[in-house]
């Protein structure tokens, strides 16, 4: 279990988390949410060890991430930032072979078994056949994709993606959700991902922590969670909570929308 304790932040002068003790269940989806600025991005590089905490601490089962080797991390979390960069010579081959770090190290060999991974994570995110094509030249959706496949292909038990699929068409949004779903559900991975989308995290999470101008608002199964006054008190807007076919919907209260005919 990955979880933080009294956990305060500062970039520059700004406070930007104060007193976060969260918890991300082994071998659940906690998706992670808040309006803009709350503070998601900043928790998820606290996790990962990026950025250090002014007072508190990540305990990964138990043991504090700050006095943690890198390389020993690489092998237990893996981690895709919102903004992603790649040098502009790299193809999605190379980028995704990168993968393979954590477990060889940069100059090792990589297996058979290794590459069968690789080829699965391009698969699922319908890059396979484009190794040799430069990632630079990708449209965002796909360039987006082809970090996934990076990040998949690492097999790490514990995954943690800052909004992963902002950029996807539909198709895509529903094959790395239902991806990653699987490999919670039937693989035991521990997944940590930014959502904007409430719907999405009601369809995909098993928990959600719902971040409030840098403190945890709320935190627990996300459908208990996300109610109308929560997404209220966290979002300032006005929704309202339907079930349809036994799944809760978020819908907006009050916005102009179609007349149903
Ligand atoms: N390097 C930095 N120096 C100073 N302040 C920063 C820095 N990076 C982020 N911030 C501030 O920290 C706050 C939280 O930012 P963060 O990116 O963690 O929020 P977020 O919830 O992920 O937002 P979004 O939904 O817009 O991606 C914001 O007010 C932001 O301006």
């Amino acid at each position: 279990m990955l979880r933080t304790e009294t956990l305060s932040c500062r970039l520059g002068r700004s406070l930007i988390l104060g007193d976060v003790s969260a918890r991300f269940a082994a071998g659940r989806f906690t998706a992670l949410v808040g309006a803009n600025g709350s503070g998601k991005s900043t928790l998820l590089r606290c996790l990962m060890g990026i950025v250090a905490p002014e007072t508190g601490q990540v305990l990964l089962d138990d043991r504090p991430v700050a006095g943690m080797r890198r390389r020993a991390l690489a092998r237990r979390m893996s981690y895709l930032p919102q903004a992603n960069v790649c040098p502009d010579h790299m193809t999605v081959g190379e980028l995704v072979e990168l993968a393979g770090f954590g477990r060889t190290g940069l100059f090792g060999s990589v297996s058979g078994a290794e590459r069968e991974t690789f080829r699965h994570a391009l698969q699922t995110v319908g890059l396979e056949g484009a190794e040799r094509q430069r990632v630079s030249q990708l449209s965002g959706g796909q360039r987006q994709r082809a970090f996934i496949a990076m990040v998949l292909a690492q097999d790490t038990p514990l995954l943690l993606m800052d909004e992963p699929v902002n950029h996807l068409d539909l198709r895509y949004q529903y094959a790395v959700l239902d991806l990653v779903r699987s490999l919670v559900t039937d693989h035991g991975k521990t997944l940590i991902m930014v959502l904007h989308d409430l719907n999405l995290a009601l369809a995909y999470a098993d928990d959600v922590v719902l971040l409030k101008e840098g403190r945890v608002l709320a935190q627990g199964q996300a459908r208990e969670v996300l109610d109308a006054p929560r997404v209220a008190e966290g979002f300032g807007i006005e929704t309202r909570m339907r079930e349809i076919e036994g799944r809760t919907v978020c819908l907006p209260r009050g916005a102009r929308m179609v007349d149903l005919p």
